[in-house]
């Protein structure tokens, strides 16, 4: 008799194992990715090991120091240890050759958050592999993120109630949870829960070729994107680790097939969990919807399996939530086609028709006039709210559907005074306009630096493609107020961004056929205006032309939405 360990929280689906054909597919699945790139080098691999080694010295080397500076004996502060975890897609064994590795440092309790940014800062800049260091203690989950011997490293750091960190720690224990503050929970989060997603996968090889082709299925289909509104890499991971347990012994292929037939009919929203949802030693909060209203809302819930659990998919809207089920359902069709031999892998890594789809976008432009660092700042607070626009955007009576694009697109331009300045701002982010920014200088990686001197207009776009309803003529639509809302949330954030002479927040609306020359990849043809036959039915759906200055919603009249609603 067969005593097979039953992975989740239901019994498997089948346990049949693999056919001829269907394991002549894995291989070939297995050689797209590699065509796509998705495996590093040996050379790569063991560099990453070396780096590791390396590490995991220095955190030793971190609380030694920190122990004696702390008066501890010798022997006492060999002993209080250090250790380093890594989480993450090279913790899942699923990182390609450009991915950094995320590594979590735990010390004991001894050592506090400010040696890390101090001692350990320290010790990382006396290294000869170190080529860049950037601090950012004040992050949600603050961070030291550093260039080693040619590989990204994303450092965080945990702080335990223990005296000292054995070799032989690790993080399973909930109990290792007690008396932290909430930065250590959330930096100890990452590890504990991928480790835990590879225990609950019954075969983490099948795993995570799986997770590979999910991975850049979602990423060339344009829908892998926390910020915005779609499923991250845990999420993700976790999504592959349920059909898993529900095929224990199927193929990397036939799990991709099966992946997007469950997760199609999937009674949305119940939750996607790997193991029961554990009830913990902490006063912090679990998923719950019988409890909590806004865990209610969650429209795709996908749950973390380490205590304390929580959603993933979060910020997922209605409209996303289409877009990823329209997706779905194009990989079943696609798969099965692969499986009856008329398809082949490289037809479900195609690209995405973002750019091609829709009739109108939105082009919310965050652009600053100042440091590359407040550019950074100012361009990822937009961003982070922009999935907060489609909200509002998605609620209004004559939208079928608004779909934020997962990546922004980054430009930079050298002006003079503000009439230059404005003149880049008025023209960029449209096809028509862009011919008038031929004049000015676009600062680029390569002449960034002979550049530095001079004065820059950041520009980060983020598109949102509008599905409206053109049926309900004389329902005229209205972006004025969620735009309006939209610049105050940005505007308010803090004070500082209140100031329009260094960021400002334009949104324009933009028809398929005028969308800025950037969106198209060299070889893509660009869409062209169409002579419609359906001039008439469709003009209910035209906005007006005026440009509108971002005002009190009171002024706005209410008609149309705007063409250009400028902040
Ligand atoms: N802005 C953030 N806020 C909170 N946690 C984050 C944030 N960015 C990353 N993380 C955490 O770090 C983990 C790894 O993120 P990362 O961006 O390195 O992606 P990845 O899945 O490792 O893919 P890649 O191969 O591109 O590195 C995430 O799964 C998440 O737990
Ligand atoms: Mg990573
Ligand atoms: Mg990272």
């Amino acid at each position: 008799m067969n005593y097979q360990k039953v992975y989740g929280i239901t019994g498997p689906v089948s346990t049949a194992g693999p056919t001829a054909a269907e394991n002549k597919l894995n291989d070939e699945l297995i050689q797209e990715l590699k065509k796509e790139s998705s495996f590093e080098s040996e050379q790569e691999a063991s560099n990453r090991i070396k780096v590791l080694k390396i590490l995991q010295e220095l955190a030793h080397e971190f609380v030694y120091r920190v122990s004696k500076k702390k008066n501890m004996s010798d022997g006492m502060a060999k002993d209080a240890g250090g250790k380093i975890f890594t989480f993450g897609s090279y913790r899942l064994g699923v990182h390609g050759p450009g991915s950094d590795i995320d590594t979590l440092v735990v010390v004991p309790k001894h050592v506090m958050r400010e040696d890390f940014f101090t001692v350990l800062d320290e010790i990382l800049r006396s290294r000869p592999e170190l080529e860049e260091i950037a601090p950012v203690p004040d992050a949600f989950v603050p961070i030291i993120k550093i260039k080693f011997s040619g590989i990204s490293i994303d450092l965080i750091c945990a702080k335990l109630d223990l005296a000292q960190i054995p070799q032989s720690l690790t993080l399973s224990d909930k109990n290792l949870l007690r008396n932290l503050d909430e930065k250590d929970l959330r930096a100890l989060n990452g590890t504990r829960v991928t480790d835990e997603i590879l225990e609950l996968v019954p075969k983490p090889i099948v795993f995570r070729i799986a997770l590979r082709a999910i991975k850049l299925w979602a990423n060339r289909r344009a829908i892998y994107a926390n910020v915005f509104g779609f499923p991250g890499g845990v999420a993700w991971a976790m999504l592959v680790a349920r059909i898993c347990q529900l095929y224990p012994n199927a193929t990397s292929a036939v799990i991709l097939n099966r992946f997007f037939k469950i997760l199609s009919e999937w009674k949305w929203p119940q939750p996607v969990v790997l193991k029961p949802i554990e009830d913990g030693p902490l006063q912090v909060r679990v998923w719950n919807p019988k409890i909590y209203a806004q865990d209610r809302s969650h429209r795709m819930p996908v749950i973390t399996p380490a205590y304390p659990s929580m959603c993933a998919t979060h910020n997922i809207t209605e409209s996303t939530k289409k877009v990823i089920l329209q997706e779905l359902e194009n990989g079943i069709s696609v798969t099965n086609d692969i499986f009856s031999n008329k398809k082949t892998w490289s037809d479900l890594f195609s690209k995405h028709n973002f750019f091609y789809k829709y009739k109108f976008y939105l082009t919310v432009m965050a652009s600053t006039r100042g440091t590359d660092e407040e550019n950074l700042k100012w361009s990822g607070m937009v961003e982070s709210k922009v999935r907060l626009l489609v909200l509002k955007l998605e609620a209004l009576p004559g939208i079928k559907l608004a779909h934020p694009f997962i990546k922004p697109f980054e430009a930079a331009f050298a002006y003079s005074d503000e009439t230059e300045c404005k003149e880049i701002l008025d023209n960029y982010g449209s096809f028509k306009t862009e011919e008038q920014l031929s004049k000015y200088k676009r600062i680029t990686e390569e002449n960034g630096q002979e550049a530095k001197d001079e004065k820059k207009c950041y520009i980060t776009t983020m598109y949102i493609g509008l599905d409206v309803n053109v049926e309900e003529k004389k329902e005229k639509i209205d972006i004025h107020v969620p735009c309006n809302e939209f610049f105050n949330l940005c505007r308010n954030f803090n004070e500082e961004y209140q100031n329009p002479d260094v960021y400002s927040l334009i949104i324009k609306y933009v028809k398929q056929y005028d969308l800025p020359s950037e969106v198209y990849e060299p070889g893509e043809t660009r869409p062209v205006k169409k002579k419609s036959k359906r001039r008439k039915q469709d003009k209910s759906a035209e906005f007006s032309k005026k440009a509108k200055s971002e005002a009190p919603s009171g002024t706005s009249q209410g008609s149309s939405i705007a063409e250009a609603t400028q902040a």
